[in-house]
């Protein structure tokens, strides 16, 4: 059986002995059981697990009645490295940051930032690494590469400087292996009674230990950066448009929802850095593998970007366009089989695999499940993304065309069922920074190189809150003959 009763214990040992394979064992459950099943907590643990993929559930929960289903306190809990950014609040905390939020994302046009700094990184450190690795002829973790290629992009967009991790020695970061513990042990927590990691952080052991000492080095690092990006301030000269100058703006201005103190300056950026590199880096990384996985796919990507090259080659007087080519993010917009390939690796692989929310009062889903206050219910975008019922016979096909209809044009409807952004009033704030980091990787690797898995490397996913890969990506990089 995919869940087995346990006296005591109940559904608890089930949940522990699969959370090396989290996401497939929910699409398991919901096999077996339906698109809906609760989990019974051990009789010592606070909490039910109600699991659902239905996405008139995930529609209700995230929108018709948003208000009844918060992230909650033990979220709050479970992520409380992250502080009282947008991420991990809820109500009136929630609705100031996301206000601020949004008029940072704005007011600085950071969607234009972010587009300009791609094509800069692509230019001036992915395509010189790349490069190198064909001389070589090395093998490389793709993986490893990309969120590289995010985490450098992010921190230019948040602290305004370019740790240049994407440089021909692949330097490690601090930062970003502090990230990585602390998501590897909260994921943890996410599968461990409460009383039990609580407890173990008490007493500073095995996992609690190691998130303790990510998040010394997360504050130092932070404390760093913030008190750099005053000085930078202080000293005037060059204009300041990096997320953590809005922010410091908005406590100077004694804008309304800010508060002083370095403290809101750490939590309103961190959570936007782990999303910019860690689910942006994840949802990249398998789309890249689902391409290499099908080379049909492939072939009507870049024959897509052909299109777009042989237009600017038509301009530079008849001739053709320098090599390696960078696609700007424009070029990209208009492209449907590309985003179609992106949407349906996402439907697949979300970045995001689960989201999480508390019930408020009783209520009934529209499925008809009633739920209790207090219950935590457990949304799987992965096992959704992998429903018969929900995407037809040919759900675990990899089929860009499931998203184009018969005039060639993007299919909209399926937007219905395709939360791997959230939906609602927390819709993912960077979606669209995101999906602009991931078609112009995609794109501008995908043209100027060829790019082969190495044989027998086996790519899955790990236990994770973010769909990163357990053993990475490795492949060899060659030239892409024109
Ligand atoms: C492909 C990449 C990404 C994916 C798959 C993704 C996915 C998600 C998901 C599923 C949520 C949760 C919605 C909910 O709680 O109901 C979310 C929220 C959020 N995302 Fe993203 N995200 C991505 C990229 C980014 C980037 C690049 C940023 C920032 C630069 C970002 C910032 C945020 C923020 C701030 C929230 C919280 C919104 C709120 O609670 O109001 N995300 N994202």
């Amino acid at each position: 059986d995919v869940i087995t009763y346990w006296p005591i214990l109940a559904d608890l040992p089930s949940l522990i002995c699969n959370a090396h394979r989290i996401n497939d064992w929910l699409v398991e459950v919901a096999n077996m059981y339906g698109l809906t099943k609760l989990l019974r907590g051990a009789f010592f643990a606070r909490v039910d697990y109600l699991l659902t993929c239905d996405p008139r559930n995930f529609e209700y929960i995230t929108k018709t009645n948003v208000s009844n289903y918060p992230k909650g306190q033990e979220y709050n809990k479970v992520f409380d490295i992250l502080g009282t950014g947008v991420f991990n609040s809820d109500f009136d905390l929630w609705h100031g940051q996301r206000t601020l939020a949004r008029s940072a994302f704005t007011s600085n046009n950071l969607l234009s930032l972010v587009a300009s700094l791609c094509e800069k990184v692509a230019k001036d450190d992915l395509f010189p690494l790349l490069s190198g690795l064909v001389k070589t002829s090395s093998p490389v973790d793709l993986e490893d590469i990309f969120l590289r290629y995010t985490f450098d992009i992010i921190c230019v967009t948040i602290f305004g400087r370019n740790p240049k991790c994407l440089s021909k020695d692949l330097p490690n970061h601090e930062l970003a292996k502090a990230m990585d513990d602390a998501l590897q042990v909260i994921f943890f927590r996410h599968v461990t009674p409460s009383f039990w990691w609580k407890l173990c952080r008490w007493l500073r052991i095995g996992n609690e230990k190691k998130l303790h000492n990510a998040w010394e080095t997360v504050d130092r690092l932070m404390t760093q950066y913030i008190s750099l990006k005053k000085e930078d301030l202080l000293q005037g000269g060059q204009e300041q448009n990096d997320l953590l100058s809005s922010y410091i703006y908005f406590q100077k201005e004694k804008k309304k929802y800010s508060y002083e103190g370095d403290k809101f300056l750490r939590d309103s950026v961190l959570g936007q850095l782990s999303a910019g590199r860690d689910a942006t880096g994840a949802a990249l990384s398998w789309f890249f593998y689902m391409i290499l996985k099908n080379p049909v796919v492939e072939a009507k990507i870049i024959e897509e970007l052909n299109g777009i090259y042989m237009q600017h080659s038509s301009f530079a007087n008849e001739q053709k366009a320098k090599r390696p080519w960078v696609f700007n993010s424009g070029d990209l917009k208009g492209l449907v089989y590309l985003h179609a390939a992106m949407c349906e690796s996402l439907r697949l692989n979300p970045g995001v695999p689960i989201n999480r929310k508390e019930v408020l009062r009783e209520d009934i889903l529209p499925d008809g499940t009633v739920v209790k206050p207090g219950m935590t219910i457990i949304m799987s975008l992965y096992a959704m993304g992998r429903m018969e019922s929900v995407w037809g016979k040919d759900c675990m096909e990899y089929k860009p065309e499931r998203w184009i209809n018969e005039n060639g044009k993007f299919r909209q409807e399926h937007m219905d069922k395709f939360f791997a952004f959230g939906s609602g009033p927390r819709l993912c704030i960077g979606k669209d920074i995101g999906v602009t980091m991931i078609k112009s990787a995609v794109a501008n690797i995908l043209f100027n190189f060829h790019v082969e898995l190495v044989k027998g490397h086996h790519v899955y996913p790990k236990s994770s809150l973010v769909l990163n890969m357990k053993n990475g990506m490795m492949v060899e990089v060659k030239p892409r003959v024109a």
